[in-house]
């Protein structure tokens, strides 16, 4: 089977992520330079993290060595195309993983004289019950998590890791993630008047209330200096916001008898994005909130 049509590469992407099946599109060196947002929630694996590498060696990472084996020899076989050929082909990686029936393969040129391959991976939506494993999968880690030593929420690298896992899974269910970011007002002036003891004191007090008032799923983390990050899965922006405000006004309530001064926060929220195509973006969006938070007081 083959078809020549001819597209514009950012409105194949569009149309692509509004698609109810997955879909992937490999360049002439078999190499993925389209991974679309149904496939991306299903396997867990974000575009950004597929973009540029074979399916082989993305699925390489996580498959069983009969997939890969399987792959392999039919890559062998002239063209990748091949394998999608195959009527009810099914790749079985982890339990969770299983890509639906691949069925439908095309040849398609952008009018620019590039070929590319695209597959159309069916069933996935009926498939998907993955959601409770990945959520047992992100306990785990949370239990294997490093931890900032000095505050005991994530650190840094391992949260990336987390809202990297949650770009991949966007919009799970339906629902809708949030990124906040919150920084102390004035924490220099604390350090300033009262100490670096204090102002360390005030870090500590401020990630173990919050320890205290975030649910199982919500991931806090110790961005950096007097800043904290909080990812909050299914959770609209609005509800964020509230979760917020309530959270702001236990720390002033409680700053004073605590730490013998006022503490108070500033937050930058985004709601996940399509759009977004790493951490960086996101957390860049909340960035820009807490800009204009900061800017407005
Ligand atoms: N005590 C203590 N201070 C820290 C720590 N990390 C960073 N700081 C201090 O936090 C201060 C942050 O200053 P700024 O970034 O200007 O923030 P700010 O004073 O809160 O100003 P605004 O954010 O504009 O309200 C700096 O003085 C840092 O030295 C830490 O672990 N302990």
């Amino acid at each position: 089977m083959s078809d020549v049509i001819t597209l514009n590469r950012n409105l194949f992407d569009h149309l692509a992520n509004e698609l109810q099946v997955g879909l992937m599109l490999l360049d002439s060196k078999q190499r993925l330079i389209s991974w679309n947002q149904p496939l991306a929630r299903y396997t867990g694996i974000a575009a950004v993290q597929a973009i540029g590498k074979t399916p082989k060696e993305l699925l390489k990472r996580r498959a069983e060595q009969w997939v890969v084996n399987k792959l392999e020899r039919k890559i062998v076989k002239s063209k990748l195309g091949k394998l999608w050929e195959e009527p009810n082909s099914v790749l079985l990686a982890e339990p969770w993983m299983k890509l639906g029936d691949v069925d439908l393969y095309h040849e398609i040129s952008d009018g620019e004289g590039n070929e590319y391959s695209a597959a159309l991976v069916y069933g996935i939506n009926a498939l998907i019950n993955e959601n409770q494993l990945l959520h047992e999968a992100n306990s785990r880690l949370k239990q294997q998590a490093r931890l900032d030593s000095f505050t005991g929420l994530l650190e840094k690298t391992t949260w990336l890791g987390q809202v990297e896992q949650e770009l991949g899974l966007s919009h799970q269910q339906g629902g809708q993630s949030t990124l906040m970011i919150m920084d102390f007002n004035g924490f220099k002036q604390i350090n300033d008047n009262h100490g670096h003891v204090a102002g360390d004191k005030a870090l500590k007090f401020v990630a173990d209330l919050l320890k205290q008032n975030i649910r199982q799923q919500d991931l806090a983390c110790r961005w950096g200096g007097d800043e904290f990050t909080l990812l909050l899965p299914n959770t609209e922006t609005e509800d964020a916001q509230q979760i917020f405000q309530r959270f702001a006004a236990a720390v002033e309530q409680q700053a004073v008898q605590a730490l013998g001064f006022e503490v108070s926060l500033s937050v930058g929220l985004a709601p996940l994005s399509y759009q977004f195509r790493n951490p960086s973006d996101w957390i860049n969006a909340a960035d820009e909130g807490l800009y204009q938070a900061k800017a407005e007081r």
